[in-house]
């Protein structure tokens, strides 16, 4: 049997980041930047005022208290939006809105709260503005460059504010946005196919007769591949018919279901009588059908098809399509999109202990012991527990109780046993 990670290896060699598309914004959220991202100038592309207030020179109000205010007479107002430039002489004050420009000759802003108009009064619900052409009495002072926000303090003309490799999320899209890119350009997306097989699946939601199951599969698939960040094209399930799937594999590998940069396929693999996938592939040179030394998820196959589209034959029983999906397809996936293949492994304490297959890694569903108070919670907190999903542990048929699983603890073939106070390595899924 080949090892779990001499197989992971190989299945994650059979994908390469895809090439770079540019996308608009919202279709770049979940994919990895192909490029870096540059600012157009420097950002606040200029000083501009973070309260709503009086444009000031500082040295004018220096002396401003609440008891000696300082008068300086109104010549003028800009609002975020306008591109006026009132200049702002010794003696003299500007209206500004936050975000707008900072006028020339001020130096700082005095907020509306700090000010009382002294003649020409509006008044704006809480605060009262002197308009154009009245006083205004500021109430106490500012210094230079207090309330503004300056040139470039975000960023600098030309400075790199998004790098290849970062996968895109909300503040990626508004980095960009704000920068005057209205796209990005990412690695494309992949397309992966699904296809699940067996004579006895039928679509959910169809009347069952005896020995007639629901295809789970498909939907599990499809909706880890587009969990991984990728598109699925669902097909199937696909009956126990040997020659109708390979001429489907070939079709998908020859592109006639537009593209598709991976297959993967649940079931049919075993030592069945009716093995469909095993048999559509069995003579196919680029391709390896070979058992893993894992539970669940034993009976394993990869490689490629003639026109070189990678294909994943995973076991049809649903923990361990699921638990195959994440050892040897998600990988290849996460690197097809640029991004780090693994999800990352923490150390956590078994709860309790349980028996493990010999010879074989184990892929423990498991969920969180939600931890006892610990108090004032300014420690650091108690390692996670965790403990295996349901009572029976990791059979590979528990499909209805898989969703109690948050993640899944990955214990080496060496180890026959865990016993309750062992630490393990477990992934969140
Ligand atoms: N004699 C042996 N029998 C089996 C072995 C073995 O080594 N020797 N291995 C067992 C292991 S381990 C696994 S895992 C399964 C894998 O079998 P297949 O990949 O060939 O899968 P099937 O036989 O098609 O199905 C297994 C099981 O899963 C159900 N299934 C299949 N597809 C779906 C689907 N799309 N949705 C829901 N459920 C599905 C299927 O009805 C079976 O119950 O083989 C063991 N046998
Ligand atoms: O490998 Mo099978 O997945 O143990 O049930």
């Amino acid at each position: 049997m080949r090892g779990l990670d001499e197989h992971r290896a190989a299945a994650l060699a059979l994908a390469a980041p895809l090439p770079p598309v540019l996308v608009p914004l919202l279709e770049a959220v979940g994919q990895v930047l192909a490029q870096d991202v540059t600012t157009d100038g420097p950002l606040p592309r200029w000083d501009n005022s973070a309260m709503d207030g009086y444009a000031v020179r500082a040295a004018d109000v220096a002396a401003a208290t609440p008891d000696g205010p300082v008068v300086l007479r109104v010549v003028g107002d800009v609002a975020a939006g306008s591109d006026d430039a009132p200049v702002v002489a010794p003696g003299t004050a500007v209206r500004i809105m936050t975000g707008a420009p900072v006028p020339p000759g001020a130096d700082a802003v005095v907020p509306v709260e700090l000010t009382s108009p002294r003649t020409g009064g509006q008044d704006a619900g809480d605060h009262a503005w002197a308009t154009s052409g009245a006083d205004v009495e500021v109430r106490a002072a500012v210094t230079a460059g207090q309330h503004v926000r300056g040139t470039g303090e975000d960023a600098a003309a030309g400075e790199v504010v998004l790098r290849a490799g970062d996968l895109v999320g909300p503040a990626h899209v508004a980095a960009a946005a704000s920068v005057g890119r209205a796209t990005l350009v990412v690695h494309r997306r992949p397309r992966i196919a699904v296809v699940s097989t067996g004579d006895e699946l039928v679509a959910p939601g169809t009347a069952l007769r005896r020995g007639q199951i629901p295809d789970s599969n498909s939907w599990l698939l499809a909706a880890a591949v587009q969990a991984a960040g990728a598109d699925a094209l669902r097909l199937g399930p696909v009956g126990d018919d040997p020659a109708a799937l390979r001429r489907l594999l070939h079709e998908l590998d020859g592109g006639d279901h537009g593209t598709v940069d991976g297959i993967v396929t649940s079931g049919g693999v075993s030592a069945g009588a009716f093995d469909v996938v095993k048999a559509a592939l069995a003579d196919e040179p680029g391709v390896e059908l070979v058992p893993v030394a894992v539970q669940p998820g034993k009976p394993q196959g990869l490689g490629r098809l003639p026109s070189g589209t990678p294909v994943w034959t995973l076991p049809g029983n649903p923990v361990s399509a699921f638990a195959s999906f994440e050892m040897f397809v998600r990988p290849a996936v996460r690197r097809m999109l640029g991004a780090d293949p693994e999800r990352p492994r923490v150390a956590a304490v078994a709860d309790e202990g349980w028996r493990t297959p010999p010879g074989r890694a184990q892929l423990m569903p498991v969920r969180r012991v939600p931890a006892a108070g610990s108090g004032s919670g300014s420690e650091p907190g108690p390692a996670v527990r965790v403990r295996r999903a349901t009572a029976r542990g990791s059979g590979s048929h528990l499909v209805a109780r898989l969703a109690v699983a948050e993640g899944l603890a990955v214990i080496p073939a060496d180890v026959d046993e865990v016993r309750a106070g062992d630490t393990l390595e477990v992934f969140w899924t």
